[in-house]
């Protein structure tokens, strides 16, 4: 028996199609070494992943100039909370590790008893950053220190000419003392490089320059181990996928998105708010078909905020 139940039980069960392991999806015996269940089959070149965010009526993220907003109410982000706890890794892009200082970790879960045998599982952070902007001085590798977080790992790209390359490598040895863990993958996909200390994951395959490519860090971090991604955001993060998955109708072998779940706040933000749509067609987009999730909760009164509340949200 788990001494802690989830609180919208039914919200789990439509996450994934993994009923079979509701008992054991999000609470386990605190052996990391015993993988939580994932809806990835184990052929499968890249994870499953969840693309998931809180926006506005009007489709806002974030406020004027990338403020963070207090979207979610507090039900939407126990849930956000629960899910973070069946993927194996949570990533943002590195303009929200930047602008939020994110945890990215399962603190509005509630409270196993004390001494419990059983722990929530934490999602392993992936950031985001092809140019290593990262700051060491980050909630997650202070939580990572502390030992409240799983060591974040880093995405980037070397520097395409020399002379970005001093900075490159200062900024690699500051995130390495701090603890980010680094793969660094050179060239093409396939000639890793790996060092014990440093695991920079990088792509020669980008979507637009500085960035890196999405199916190229899909198949690296399935690669690494990383079975189910959730992804968070921000808007350009957003973006990419969306894209991706546009491009991909039809074809269901480079899909890059399986779910996608919407928290929408009734309340509108305006147009100096932080959108991800520009650039994006009016089509489709390719996710998984037996992924019943294009999931979304529009709270009513209770949790209707009175306003724009521009707090970040609470620790
Ligand atoms: N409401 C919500 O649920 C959420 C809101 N937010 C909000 O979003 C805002 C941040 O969004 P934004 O500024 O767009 O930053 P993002 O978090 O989307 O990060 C974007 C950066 O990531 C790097 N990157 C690397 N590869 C890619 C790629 N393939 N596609 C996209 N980006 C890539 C790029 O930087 P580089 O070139 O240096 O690598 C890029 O500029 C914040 O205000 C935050 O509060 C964020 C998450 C959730
Ligand atoms: N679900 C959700 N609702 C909102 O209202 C939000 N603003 C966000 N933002 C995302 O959550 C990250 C913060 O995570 P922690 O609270 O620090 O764990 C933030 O960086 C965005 O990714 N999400």
């Amino acid at each position: 028996m788990v001494d802690a139940r989830p609180i919208a039980p039914e919200i789990l069960t439509n996450l994934f199609s993994l009923q079979k392991h509701k008992s054991s999806l999000s609470i386990f015996a605190g052996d990391d070494s015993v993988n939580i269940p994932t809806p990835a089959s184990p052929e499968s070149s890249r994870p499953y992943v969840t693309l998931t965010f809180a926006q506005s009526l009007d489709g806002k993220i974030a406020g004027k100039d990338g403020l963070q907003l207090a979207l979610s109410g507090k039900e939407s982000l126990v849930m956000t909370h629960w899910m973070r706890t069946m993927h194996d890794a949570i990533m943002v892009g590195i303009g929200t590790a930047l602008n939020d200082d994110p945890q990215l970790n399962t603190r509005h879960l509630p409270q196993l008893s004390a001494g419990s045998a059983y722990r929530y599982h934490l999602p392993r952070p992936v950031i985001l950053d092809s140019s290593l902007r990262f700051s060491p001085s980050s909630k997650l590798l202070k939580n990572f220190k502390e030992d409240k977080g799983r060591r974040p790992w880093v995405v980037c790209s070397p520097p395409q000419n020399e002379s970005d390359l001093v900075v490159w490598n200062e900024r690699r040895q500051a995130l390495e003392s701090a603890g980010a863990k680094i793969v660094e993958v050179h060239g093409s996909q396939g000639s890793r490089f790996v060092t014990s200390v440093v695991t920079i994951i990088t792509s020669k395959i980008f979507d637009s320059p500085g960035h890196v490519s999405i199916p190229a860090l899909l198949s690296s971090l399935r690669e690494l181990g990383i079975r189910s991604l959730m992804v968070e955001g921000g808007a350009r993060v957003i973006r990419s996928f969306l894209a991706e998955a546009q491009s991909s109708i039809g074809n269901d072998k480079s899909r890059s998105v399986d779910a996608v779940i919407v928290t929408t706040a009734p309340l509108f933000v305006g147009a100096d708010g932080v959108g991800y749509e520009s650039g994006l067609s009016s089509s489709e987009v390719s996710l998984d078909a037996s992924s019943p999730h294009v999931f979304n909760l529009i709270f009513g009164p209770e949790t209707c905020r009175k306003g724009l509340k521009v707090t970040a949200l609470p620790d």
